[in-house]
């Protein structure tokens, strides 16, 4: 895509960008010809480094994308990282948060509170925002949230859903990894109709990136590698954000529908693999399940139902590619399905 000279590009802070999704806020928005990254916060850890210091991949001239494409803006154009607070924000247009859980909702509500004309519009990939009712949060988070009134305000950022919410919106709330995958995969199922809503089976494995760049003993290479473990089982705060997407899907209202979710860690780097098992209502065959899909995907750029119905898909379907693609398929007995999601 050439840009136009037209085209104001828009001024990008991303903070927390020494972390494994500001790193790939990065490789994709340096391709972004309508987009000029202004600023990269990290902490006193890495503040006054230069980008390719905190990620080597960075370090030389213009980055070779995965499609062998340059990017639009050289590496070497980037700041150097530095203290969020350093940051003039009436001079950013968008800001991206990259943040820990709660450390977030301080920052962007200091943001979107500063009282002057220009407020920039937030993206926040933590999961500060993404539940919209206050109790819920503080029943899974374990803390009362400290800015309520944003957690109402926040889109619910799963474009594929809420692409003219996400347009207009100050605060777009990202969803989680494991709550991508399913709701793509299950939402419009549920939306038709098509599902019982009291008998849905999420078995998700992740990478080990998708825990962050911070040293955990649990992630460790000789804890993870050769293996495969379950955690959080009946118990991880993904199961709530599903439940309440599926919900709004279903017309309840934030809650109603309860999922059954199991996420494992597994010894790769990215990528997430989720076999989901669900029950057809009466006279719905899987083929219907998959017309579904496919008139629900048919215009999308990222999701994608395998054209094959037999074709099952694999992480290599999408690896480093940020796709989303599924497949359903017939269980032995013939009322159940089994989608298997890939992200
Ligand atoms: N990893 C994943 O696949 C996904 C993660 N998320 C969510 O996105 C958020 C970021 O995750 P992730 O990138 O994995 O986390 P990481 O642990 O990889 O990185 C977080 C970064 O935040 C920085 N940081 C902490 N406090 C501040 C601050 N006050 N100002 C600036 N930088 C700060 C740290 O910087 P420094 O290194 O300089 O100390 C650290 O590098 C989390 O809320 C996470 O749950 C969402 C979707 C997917
Ligand atoms: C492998 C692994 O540890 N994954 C993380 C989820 C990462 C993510 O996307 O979720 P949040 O943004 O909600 O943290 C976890 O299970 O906690």
């Amino acid at each position: 895509m050439a840009a136009s000279s037209k085209v104001m590009k828009q001024k990008v802070a991303i903070l927390g960008a020494a972390g494994y999704t500001g790193s790939e806020l990065v490789r994709l928005l340096l391709r972004h010809p309508f987009v000029e990254i202004k600023h990269l916060s990290g902490t006193e850890r890495t503040a006054g480094w230069s980008y390719g210091q905190v990620y080597p991949q960075f370090s030389f001239g213009s980055v070779i994308t995965l499609d062998g494409e340059r990017a639009a803006t050289p590496v070497d154009a980037l700041p150097p990282l530095c203290m969020t607070d350093d940051i003039d924000f009436s001079q950013v247009d968008t800001v991206f948060c990259c943040l820990p859980h709660a450390t977030t909702q301080t920052i962007v509500s200091r943001i979107l509170h500063r009282g002057t004309q220009h407020t920039p519009r937030v993206i926040d990939l933590s999961a500060d925002f993404r539940l919209a009712d206050v109790e819920t949060y503080k029943h899974w988070y374990g803390t009362s949230h400290l800015a309520p009134e944003l957690q109402t305000e926040a889109v619910y950022g799963l474009t594929e859903f809420e692409r003219k919410a996400v347009r207009s919106a100050r605060l777009v709330a990202n969803p989680g990894c494991y709550p991508t995958g399913a709701q793509l995969a299950l939402a419009p199922l549920v939306r038709a109709q098509l599902i019982a809503l009291d008998d849905i089976i999420i078995d998700a494995k992740s990478g080990v990136t998708g825990a962050g760049r911070a040293a955990k003993e649990g992630n460790l290479f000789c804890e993870v590698t050769e293996g495969l473990h379950a955690y959080a089982v009946a118990s991880h705060r993904h199961a709530p954000e599903i439940e309440q997407g599926l919900s709004r899907a279903a017309g309840m209202g934030n809650q109603g529908v309860i999922v059954n979710f199991t996420p494992h860690l597994i010894p790769m780097s990215r990528g997430i693999l989720e076999t989901i098992y669900i029950r057809c209502r009466p006279n719905v065959k899987v083929e219907d399940l998959r017309s579904c899909l496919e008139e629900a995907y048919r215009e999308e750029a990222f999701v994608h139902v395998l054209k094959d119905p037999k074709q099952i898909p694999q992480t290599r379907h999408v690896r480093g590619s940020n796709h989303v693609v599924m497949n359903v398929f017939a269980d032995r007995l013939s009322e159940r399905a089994i989608l298997v999601v890939v992200l």
